[in-house]
């Protein structure tokens, strides 16, 4: 998971008020937070909570680099191509983190080129405290999850979750904006005197169908133009496979259904050919005998004997709704936005500290 958040320009901002609107959304990154703040940008900060998935030691954030060391950059996310571009366009990297990308494509191909060229879940925003320049990208199917909060007189706001920003208007005077980052988008903006900002560009970036920017996991030129159905096969084996990219363990959200069997049984042959040095777990919620427990525990037996089966909502939060409902993405609960199985896993991963260290896939988001 991970959360970020980043605040500018805002007239009053108490140490105390920006602690405690950073500090709802704690949850998601249960090893570290750190929370930034340079003289050069008037009433600027940024602040980021971790659960490290590649390279413990070094990935922290605001990430900063001694090269370059004018410039901020909070990611939550996965960056499935950094080495690819890394050997592509001849980049030196410092840490082993695959965010740190985003930094080099800023410096050398400029803030139009950063957001197309990343094979990834994402969610970014990266401050050039030199130039005074902002940038904020999302990835093109909003699988990580970014707000933007934003004033009719240049104060911005963002974060992973709107509860981070939605005290922040109480002090806002002028009129106000709380709303989801446009998935496939990214803004550019310019850093004022007085802190606050100004748009410069909005480019959508992405529309669903259209080619990669980069060089593609699977090259467009290894499919058929013929057979849909193999094509469908190589795509989805294609992209579990490129999420075995962590240091973590790698387990798997299985409902029993389609969708969730297919995923696991593609994770296992993967993980088999990658020689994973420990069996995969999987995960399913429910409570008592509900159909996807039902389901779950059938294929396991009759496929998978060696995943290993935790029934996650009845062990930890059987009857105690309230527990959970705060790490949902949103104040309230919204249909069709929030993931209830995603949240679980949050709340679980929050919650239980000491024996567990794992990267959950699943088949619609995956962390
Ligand atoms: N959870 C995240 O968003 C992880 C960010 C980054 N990929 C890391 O490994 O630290």
């Amino acid at each position: 998971m991970c959360g970020i958040w980043a605040l500018f320009g805002l007239d009053v901002p108490s140490l105390s008020h920006i602690c405690k609107n950073f500090e709802q959304i704690t949850h998601r990154g249960p090893e570290a937070f750190k929370l930034e703040f340079d003289q050069a940008i008037k009433n600027g900060y940024l602040g980021f909570h971790r659960l490290a998935i590649v390279d413990n030691l070094q990935g922290m954030q605001p990430m900063r680099l001694y090269q370059y060391p004018h410039l901020f950059l909070l990611c939550n996310g996965e960056i499935y191509n950094y080495q690819k571009l890394g050997m592509e366009h001849g980049f030196t990297y410092t840490t082993h983190c695959d965010i740190e990308v985003i930094i080099h494509l800023y410096v050398h191909l400029g803030s139009n080129n950063v957001t197309r060229m990343l094979d990834g879940v994402f969610a970014f925003c990266l401050m050039d405290i030199k130039n005074r320049r902002i940038l904020i990208g999302r990835d093109p199917y909003g699988v990580r999850p970014l707000f933007q909060l934003q004033s009719d007189d240049g104060q911005l706001g963002i974060c992973s979750e709107s509860k981070g920003l939605i005290n922040i208007t109480k002090q806002m005077a002028s009129k106000w904006s709380l709303k989801p980052f446009q998935p496939g988008s990214y803004e550019e903006y310019e850093i004022l005197n007085d802190g606050r900002t100004k748009l410069l560009t909005k480019v959508n970036y992405y529309q669903p169908g259209d080619k990669a920017h980069f060089s593609a996991f699977v090259p467009y030129n290894n499919l058929s133009s013929t057979d849909v159905h193999e094509n469908i096969r190589k795509l989805l084996s294609a992209a579990v496979k490129k999420r075995l990219m962590t240091d973590r363990e790698v387990g798997c959200l299985l409902s029993g259904g389609l969708d969730s069997s297919l995923i696991a049984a593609l994770l296992v042959k993967h993980a088999k050919e990658a020689n994973l040095p420990y069996k995969i777990k999987s995960f399913a919620i429910g409570m008592g005998d509900s159909p996807d427990i039902i389901a779950a525990r059938q294929y396991l037996k009759n496929k998978y004997k060696f995943l290993y089966f935790r029934k996650v909502f009845e062990k930890h939060y059987g009857g105690q709704a309230e527990n959970f409902v705060p790490y949902f993405w949103m104040p309230r609960w919204t249909k069709g936005v929030s993931d209830p199985s995603a949240r679980f896993i949050t709340h679980y991963k929050a919650d239980v500290k000491n024996n567990e260290n794992e990267t959950v896939i699943k088949n619609t988001k995956n962390n």
